[in-house]
């Protein structure tokens, strides 16, 4: 072997394999390989066979004797046959998308192992096989990579090696003891769930339904952080939420998560691949990228990052976090998590797990709470009641009515054009023919609020300043002071006064006497005053929560 970080030894167990002859930090370039033999992957049969030997035949002795000396699960009874049996068990790609398959006299060596601490690679840009260390491998340590990828459940990695490659893993991922083992595997199955659900979203996920598919990268990255697995999965995790960001002209988080990529791909590739190349470009530029500005919703300067927060807090801001509720705080109707937008719904068809749980894969419940507010912006009725609304982001949606009694069971005083319609679980229905809408079914499930989606929010603003405890205080509503002790509007309970001038003043010159009255339907009430957070079962309009609590 030419390079004295590793040496070519007998691994017990698996025949041979690299070991490191000294410490290799992460991030090191182990080797970086030419191919001696290169085969196209649409090259079959008979010419197969005459390619692989021709090329054998071209071999120095010493490589031909290396080549020779590989393993060989397959069995053979000529030379040609022998040459093809080494080359299908230890052949590597020689293209980026895998169009050539190609023999490295050391790279093929390595041994496989699912929680392998290299990284293999065919850098195309120099047309070298590279091997990067993944984390720190200590002198005397094997040195590992991946035969599966994207790596999967235990059971099916043990089963496609077993197939592939003839042997069972031993490796420390699949001899851990079953609890953990569960727990890795739900990570892994949920790392390729969220691939699937992104996939699935497209250009929907990245323009339409951008929190959602920003959550879900969140919890990619966490999930690769637990599984202490930062390889190229966990770089493209973050070089598509970069796209994301960028796509919705935030350039500040852009440039951050494309920043995040580069040093995972440099780790794991190095600072001479493609991917690092073109990341670098797009973290240097992000307003290049092809899809940038095709949304402005989250609008950014590159500039526009926090400057003082702490890490958590600054990660909380980077993913678009939903903060959690102070002790004492009243639900927040701003929270998009549990007040979606209508591009945020579940969709009717699909199982989206971030929604729905099952106990048997046949049947789903809800596993958390959510309501969907939309504004009327019309109403008609014509076998039954139609209504046009208006979600939070300004998406008109078609709101139909599959009631038992077509939307005759609502009070007429209440649709009205300018109010608000909350429903619970709702969900996006495709209708045959009109745009995306709701096609509302449980008379339960939905409520009017008489105030406009707008004023509704103010109102939300007004309660979530003027209720909340903090440190022990409260800010009076009359005139905006701290204190331990204030006054409540006994009629309410909602906002807190130094004394009668004070909540006079609230009354009259900060409109109390309007929300107050507002307040006095308990199901808006309920609205702020349920742990949202905290699901047990479905939750129905009235709402079931006791006045002052
Ligand atoms: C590409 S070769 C690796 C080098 C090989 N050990 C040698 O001696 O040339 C693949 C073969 O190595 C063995 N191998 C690789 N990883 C292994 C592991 N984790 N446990 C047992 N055998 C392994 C299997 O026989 C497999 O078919």
């Amino acid at each position: 072997m030419s390079n004295f970080r590793y040496a070519l030894q007998d691994v017990p167990g698996k025949g041979k394999g690299l070991v490191a002859m000294r410490k290799i930090s992460k991030g090191t370039r182990i080797l970086s390989e030419e191919a001696v033999i290169t085969i196209e992957e649409q090259v079959r049969g008979n010419r197969l066979q005459a390619s692989i030997c021709q090329q054998v035949e071209t071999l120095s002795e010493h490589q031909r004797q290396a080549f020779l000396s590989m393993h060989n699960i397959y069995p053979f009874e000529n030379d040609s046959e022998q040459y093809l049996g080494i080359f299908q068990t230890n052949s590597l790609p020689a293209e980026l998308i895998g169009e050539k398959w190609a023999i490295f006299l050391e790279a093929c060596r390595i041994n496989h192992a699912c929680d392998n601490n290299a990284q293999k690679n065919w850098n195309e840009k120099i047309r070298r096989h590279t091997v990067h260390a993944l984390r720190d491998i200590e002198k005397g340590e094997e040195i590992t990579i991946t035969y599966l990828s994207p790596l999967k459940n235990r059971k099916t990695r043990q089963k496609a090696l077993q197939e592939k490659f003839a042997f069972t893993c031993s490796c420390r991922l699949c001899c851990l003891p079953p609890d953990q083992s569960h727990e890795s595997d739900r990570r892994l199955e949920e790392i390729q769930r969220l691939d699937g659900v992104i996939d699935q979203l497209g250009t929907e996920g990245i323009l339409v339904s951008q929190l959602r598919t920003l959550r879900y990268l969140d919890q990619q990255v966490h999930l690769y952080t637990e599984q202490e697995r930062e390889d190229v999965g966990f770089a493209q995790a973050y070089v598509n939420a970069a796209w994301l960001a960028i796509a919705n002209s935030d350039l500040a988080r852009g440039r951050i998560f494309a920043n995040r990529a580069v040093s995972t791909w440099k780790t794991t590739l190095g600072s001479d691949s493609q991917q690092v190349i073109d990341c670098t470009a797009l973290a240097q530029e992000p307003s290049k990228y092809k899809l940038y500005g095709v949304s402005t919703k989250w609008s950014t300067t590159v500039d526009e990052v926090p400057c003082g927060l702490e890490p958590n807090d600054f990660e909380d801001w980077l993913w678009k976090r939903e903060k959690p509720k102070r002790p004492g705080q009243l639900a927040d109707l701003r929270n998009r998590r549990t007040f979606p937008g209508f591009a945020d719904l579940p969709d009717e068809n699909e199982v989206d797990p971030d929604f729905y749980e099952s106990s048997d894969l046949f049947t789903y419940r809800p596993r958390r709470h959510w309501c969907f507010l939309g504004e009327i912006l019309d109403v008609a009725t014509v076998i039954r009641l139609h209504m046009e609304i208006e979600d939070v982001d300004g998406v008109k949606i078609p709101l139909y009515f599959y009631t038992d009694s077509r939307g005759s069971e609502l009070a007429h005083s209440r649709i009205q054009k300018g109010y608000t319609v909350a429903i619970l679980y709702a969900k996006r229905h495709a209708f045959l023919y009109c745009e995306p809408g709701i096609r509302h079914e449980d008379p339960l499930m939905i409520k009017i609020f008489p105030l406009s989606l707008h004023k509704l929010l103010a109102l939300n603003d007004r309660v979530q300043q003027f209720s909340t405890e903090f440190d022990g205080m409260r800010v009076c509503h009359g005139c905006g002071k701290k204190a331990a002790s204030l006054l409540k509007c006994v009629k309410c309970s909602n906002f807190w006064y130094c004394d009668k001038a004070c909540q006079a003043a609230g009354w009259k010159e900060k409109g109390h006497r309007v929300d107050c009255k507002l307040l006095e339907d308990t199901d808006l009430r309920g609205f702020l005053v349920l742990k949202w957070d905290e699901f047990e079962n479905h939750i129905q309009f009235p709402l079931q929560v006791m006045r002052d609590s």
